[in-house]
């Protein structure tokens, strides 16, 4: 459940995609003020495409095809490019798998910072100085007057990620979009960096949007989790409920394919399910139902729309009375 019901950022029937291909095909998504929600899936599905629409950093090629970004009642799918640099950063701030690709190795951190901190706030130098060791203390990178003087390259790929995360934070934006922030990291570091996040969005009240391969993180971690599956949200849920009792034959393989004892850390990426994820082309009917052991003739007819299981839990299927019906009688459900 939601800690409170105001969305920060809102995604309207969202389409991502290439000129000859849509990938994201028409996604709604709502994050609440101080939520976590992680985005999980199989790669290629859409995630990262979703993520970077939010604030229109695109791989060449790619644009956002239809829908809206609802982002403090403006629309950033088309906001004139100007008034969106504004947003970057100071409303929506991103951080990425690899903190060597947005780190000048030339440059010492604590001017990284400050300089991120003087593009959106008119501050003084000495004032952006002091912010930044505030900022490094925060996110536990200890003595900050002496670090702040340091090179990308006398960092580990963790204090890395934890400058990166404190650029990220420094103008206190509302939402956090992570994709992938542990993934490059040692399986030891992973946790910490997680947990650094966890607390920074509760001290700050921050909301974020965390992509990941981890279901045990998302377990542990966040606060609602949305599946996507070829394009398209195949369920959304709070974590207790959907970690219990998926309904999605989708996530129910998923987490089949991925749980071990508990939900703690454990570090294995999704493993797949039987088959392989629908082609983008050409897709009629539900992209799942070709892997799908409760697929039905309607199933390959039209995509099915996400309908209500329980309140803020809803899923895209058609045979969720099938695949519940399996949950509680224990029978098989899709296995990897
Ligand atoms: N130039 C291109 N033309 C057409 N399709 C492309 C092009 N570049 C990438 N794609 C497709 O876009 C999709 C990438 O989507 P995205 O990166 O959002 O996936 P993802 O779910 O984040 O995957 P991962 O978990 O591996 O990062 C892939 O299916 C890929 O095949």
């Amino acid at each position: 459940m939601s800690p409170t019901k105001t969305p920060v950022l809102e995604l309207l029937n969202l389409k991502v995609g290439f000129p000859s291909v849509d990938i994201v095909k028409g996604i709604n998504l709502q994050i609440h003020e101080g939520e976590k929600v992680a985005l999980v899936g199989e790669s290629g599905c859409g995630k990262s495409l979703t993520a970077f629409s939010i604030l229109r950093l695109l791989p060449q090629g790619a644009a956002i095809k239809d829908g809206q970004v609802i982002f403090d009642g403006l629309d950033l799918a088309t906001l004139p490019a100007w008034q969106l640099r504004r947003i970057r950063g100071k409303g929506i701030a991103l951080i990425l798998q690899e903190p060597m690709t947005s780190l000048n190795p030339v440059l010492p951190i604590g001017l990284q910072v400050a300089e991120n901190i003087r593009s959106h706030e008119k501050i003084s130098r000495k004032a952006a100085d002091e912010r930044v060791l505030d900022l490094l203390d925060l996110v536990g990178i200890a003595n900050p007057r002496e670090r702040a003087k340091m090179y990308p390259h006398n960092f580990s790929g963790g204090m890395r990620q934890r400058v990166m995360i404190a650029m990220a934070i420094a103008c206190n934006p509302r939402l956090l979009i992570a994709d992938e922030p542990t993934t490059a990291l040692d399986v030891t570091i992973q946790a910490q960096v997680m947990d650094l996040l966890e607390d920074l969005c509760s001290k700050l009240s921050m909301a974020m949007l965390l992509i990941t391969h981890d279901l045990g993180a998302v377990a542990q971690w966040a606060d609602r989790v949305a599946v996507m599956y070829s394009g398209r949200i195949a369920e959304q849920a709070p974590i207790k409920p959907f970690f219990t009792g998926p309904r999605h034959p989708y996530s129910q393989g998923l987490i089949n394919s991925s749980v071990e004892e508990g939900w703690h850390y454990t570090q294995r990426r999704l493993t797949e399910i039987k088959g392989t994820v629908h082609s983008a082309l050409g897709e009629q009917g539900c992209a799942f139902a070709p892997r799908c052991p409760y697929a039905a003739p309607e199933c390959r007819l039209t995509p099915p729309e996400l309908q209500d299981v329980a309140p803020d839990w809803r899923a895209a299927c058609y045979r969720l009375d099938a695949a519940g019906r399996d949950l509680l009688t224990g029978a098989a459900h899709v296995s990897a």
